[in-house]
């Protein structure tokens, strides 16, 4: 299980049609010919889809990924992972409870957030299949994002959990991504680095 999270951890878009500025399908597809590695539904905050318009995306979303062989993770939302059968979910720490979450899916692919080191000492990291670490940098994306870790953190997580399937998220741009791998995270994930590029392809090439 760990070498192919691994590799799906090494490009990973997240998005929800809040962040679009054009249609989100187009991004996706874009990111998916550029070279992503995995995509994150997250339909959240202001702007955000609701009931119907957020599942009849979501199915879009995930057709798309199923094409073309990219794991599709809904964020938050596990009835909507249910019914769009999801090859993975992803939750924080104020979100129902890893455990939980395992007991519910024991087959879907798992992603926990970490933002400190309390958060990580209560973290069930043996449940999960990989953790998304951030803030590393500070970003305008999600208002109540936490104090930013930044890339000692990262080291000191890959330090401590040399197996851990680890990804970055928060403020990573094509500039600075390189020294989020650097730091010994697995992979990086994104937001607003694809869904607001000019140029996707050549965002993606340099992430
Ligand atoms: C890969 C990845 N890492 C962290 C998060 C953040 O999850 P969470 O803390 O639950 O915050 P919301 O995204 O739900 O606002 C994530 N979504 N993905
Ligand atoms: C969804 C999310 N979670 C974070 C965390 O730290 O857990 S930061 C974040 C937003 C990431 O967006 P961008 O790539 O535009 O900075
Ligand atoms: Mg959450």
């Amino acid at each position: 299980m760990s070498e192919p999270i691994r590799h799906a951890l090494r490009k990973y878009l997240i998005m929800g049609s809040q962040d679009c500025q054009r249609p989100p399908d187009e991004i996706l597809r874009d990111a998916i010919a550029a070279g992503i590695t995995a995509f994150q539904f997250r339909e959240k905050g202001a702007g955000s889809l609701k009931g119907d318009k957020k599942r009849i995306l979501g199915l879009e979303l995930r057709d798309i990924c199923r094409t073309h062989h990219i794991p599709f993770i809904i964020n938050d939302d596990l009835s909507l992972a249910e019914e769009l059968d999801a090859d993975g979910i992803h939750v924080g720490q104020d979100d129902k409870s890893a455990e939980e979450v395992r007991r519910m899916f024991p087959n879907k692919i798992l992603g926990l957030s970490v933002s400190n080191d309390t958060e990580l000492a209560g973290s069930p990291l043996s449940v999960v299949d990989y953790v998304g670490a951030g803030p590393v940098f500070s970003t305008r994306t999600k208002a109540d994002a936490k104090n930013p870790v930044g890339i000692e953190w990262i080291k000191t997580l890959r330090t401590k959990h040399p197996a851990l399937p680890i990804v970055g998220i928060g403020g990573i741009t094509a500039e600075n991504a390189h020294t989020v791998i650097h730091a010994g995270a697995d992979g990086i994930s994104v937001i607003s680095a694809i869904t607001q590029a000019a140029d996707i392809q050549s965002v993606v090439e340099k992430l």
